[in-house]
């Protein structure tokens, strides 16, 4: 018979008990010294129930704030590891130094027993409010290790099994704790080692990116014991000055040097590092050790250590170069800038942006092709801009927006009373309009047929014949067209002319789709930045957990649907800074989807907080009279998300409420 939940509790207190009293047991070292630190200096008592507890709101967003830094560089490490541990059923969370959950990575169908358990954002597993446990006695400790089920001190969490590591910054102090958690898991211990492993792996791999994104500046000299790993492992990082004055070092690091006997103060560290050279720890000259050309093809350098002669490789990764343009830079063409713009350092954006510039200012006509948002129309005007047609008109022409009965007289003019309904004074076309300059055709590939053949004598005569006129008109033109189709497909079904799709696609120049790009996070800045400028009002801060959630979701809509969630979260927002929840609920994708910054008991309910003032959707929704069309065009937002978001707010239109 298998013993009940409470039986198990009972038990539970007096093994702690008895291990406390008699002489030791070959109980965990590091878990006997919890137990012991529970009791005697935290007067926690394993009987007493112990619920989690969770900062408030504010606390959690203050705590928050304080690891962004960390935060920003460990994401793709804990989205990783979550991808690993998800079939197994663990979650996955990011506790500070003091051990509140700063990011949680968990089946978000399962939230009601997350947070019962504590295994939630906000949650606080401090060794001090939760007892023995695998983030706060790694706190305690400093060491990795695995909590499982009876090695918790809290009878409350004796069905858990849960496995942290470390992660330290540079100076060696405590960062971060990585953890990883289940529910469920096998009676045994030992079914927990390799989760051990995992874990400290993904810890020491955040610990590295910090470490590189902070010294990215300095020389990092990148260390191991074997020449074909060096490359690869990196597994002890020293960052040194110009003179090989030492820096910091990772964890790995660190221990090299106190095994070298060079001696580091305190758990802090701080500053002692830059009483060592780098020649202390290696037999060899500064330059030797700083010049890469002296390195091998391989680019790996083999060094021997001063103290104990041990054979170590090494790398050398140059600092960072700051981005302005030095004098001996060569002079880069301004009136490229608008095409520059576009992206940051994206190599499918980058081999088009490369032909765009070399084909700004031939003679011939380009095709723009992309998915739908992913900024052809952007693309058309940096074309022009960066062209030396810039002082000349840009007129751009949806083919799919435009009714067909007007689109012929709006492309080509009418003369003076040419047909009935034409305007008696008669109407330059867009076509003459756009002389001198670009003209821009978005959706090409739904032009009428008709118009297609008329399309086509344009380009080919570089002239335009107003409907009702006789005498056709001179134009100099550039065209830039836009398609998300297939216009290869479309010719096969004969509703696009070959002769014309040869004359428009000059060259043609593709947009990847957003969520292939590598500039994801330049992109988000950009805009949010742009639309800051529109509003007038610079205060608002995108956090690192918007953010966050921002670079994780696929975007179907690509840059237009990134445009709209952005604008939707500045107008939503409250206060001065966008977070999670802030966004439209379809853009938080999968496991990050939680209103971070709410309390746990909010976010479940669905309520909005008490004691705010009013919502600005709530304030849109008033101004147009509670008229969703409207405030959805507003804010550049479907209906639906509208009525998920009032749901979500607790918004009633005032004709749904009930009176009481
Ligand atoms: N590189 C960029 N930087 C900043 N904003 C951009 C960029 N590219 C596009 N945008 C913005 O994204 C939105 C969509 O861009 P655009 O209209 O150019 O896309 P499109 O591909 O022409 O769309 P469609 O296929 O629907 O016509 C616009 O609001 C635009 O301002």
């Amino acid at each position: 018979m298998t013993m009940s939940t409470a039986q198990a509790q009972r038990q539970h207190v007096q093994t702690i008990l008895n291990a406390l009293e008699g002489p030791g047991t070959d109980e965990d070292a590091v878990i006997q010294r919890s137990w012991r630190r529970c009791i005697d200096r935290f007067g926690l008592d394993p009987a007493a129930p112990s619920p989690p507890r969770y900062v408030p709101d504010r606390t959690l967003r203050e705590h928050q704030d304080q690891a962004d830094a960390l935060l920003q560089v460990a994401r793709a490490g804990v989205e990783q590891l979550y991808r690993q541990v998800r079939p197994l059923d663990y979650v996955v969370l990011l506790t500070d130094a003091r051990g509140i959950a700063v990011q949680f990575l968990g089946d978000r169908h399962a939230q009601r027993e997350h947070q019962r358990t504590g295994l939630y954002l906000g949650a606080d597993w401090s060794e001090e409010h939760a007892g023995t446990c695998a983030v706060g006695t790694c706190i305690q400790e400093r060491v990795p290790l695995t909590c499982h089920h009876s090695d918790h001190f809290s009878a409350h969490h004796i069905r858990l099994t849960c496995t942290a590591a470390p992660v330290f910054d540079p100076h060696g102090q405590l960062l971060a704790v990585l953890d990883i958690s289940a529910y469920r898991s096998p009676e045994s211990k030992a079914s927990q080692t390799f989760a051990l492993q995992v874990v400290k792996h993904y810890a020491r791999m955040i610990e590295d990116a910090y470490f590189l994104q902070r010294y990215g500046g300095r020389h990092i000299l990148c260390l191991d014991r074997s020449r074909e790993f060096v490359q690869i492992n990196r597994r002890y990082l020293l960052a040194l000055e110009e003179d090989g004055t030492l820096v910091a070092a990772n964890t790995a690091g660190r221990k090299l040097l106190r095994h070298h006997e060079l001696p580091l103060a305190g758990p802090g560290e701080a500053r002692s590092f830059r009483a060592w050279n780098v020649q202390d720890l290696l037999d060899a000259e500064i330059g030797e050790v700083l010049d890469s050309h002296r390195y091998g093809e391989d680019r790996v350098r083999a060094f021997r250590t001063h103290r104990h002669h041990e054979l170590h490789f090494a790398t050398l990764l140059e600092p960072r170069r700051r981005r302005v343009a030095r004098d001996d830079a060569p002079r880069r063409d301004a009136s490229l800038a608008p095409l520059e713009a576009l992206a940051d350092d994206d190599p499918a954006m980058r081999d088009t942006l490369t032909r765009a510039a070399r084909l700004r200012n031939e003679p011939i006509n380009l095709l723009v092709v992309g998915e739908t948002g992913t900024g052809k129309e952007r693309m058309a005007r940096a074309l022009h801009e960066s062209s030396r047609r810039r002082d000349k008109p840009f007129v751009a022409i949806n083919c799919a927006a435009m009714p067909e009965s007007l689109i012929e007289s709006e492309l080509f003019g009418h003369e003076p009373g040419s047909f009935t309904g034409a305007r008696s004074k008669g109407m330059k076309g867009l076509i003459a309009q756009a002389d001198g300059g670009t003209l821009f055709l978005d959706e090409i590939g739904d032009m009428p047929l008709q118009l297609q053949t008329r399309l086509l004598r344009v380009l080919a005569e570089q002239e335009v014949l107003p409907i009702g006129a006789s005498r056709p008109i001179k134009v100099d033109l550039r065209v830039v067209a836009a398609t998300h189709r297939d216009l290869r497909g479309l010719i096969d079904l004969g509703r696009f002319r070959e002769d014309l799709f040869y004359r428009l696609n000059g060259a043609s120049l593709r947009l990847p789709p957003l969520r292939e790009r590598a500039d994801q996070g330049y992109l988000i800045r950009r805009l949010f930045e742009e639309l800051q400028a529109e509003r007038g009002d610079r205060r608002v801060r995108l956090r690192g957990d918007a953010m966050s959630a921002l670079l994780a979701y696929p975007w179907p809509g690509n840059i237009r649907e990134l445009h709209n969630a952005l604008r939707f979260a500045l107008a939503t927002c409250e206060g001065d800074e966008i977070v999670v929840g802030d966004l439209p609920e379809e853009c938080v994708s999968g496991h990050l989807a939680h209103p971070a910054a709410r309390s746990p008991a909010a976010a479940e309910t669905g309520q909005a907080r008490p004691g705010r003032g009013e919502d600005p959707l709530e304030e849109a929704l008033r101004r147009h009279r509670w008229n969703i069309s409207a405030v959805a065009r507003e804010l550049g937002l479907s209906r639906p998300t509208i009525y998920r978001r009032m749901k979500r707010l607790g918004i009633i239109p005032p004709n749904q409420q009930t009176s009481t």
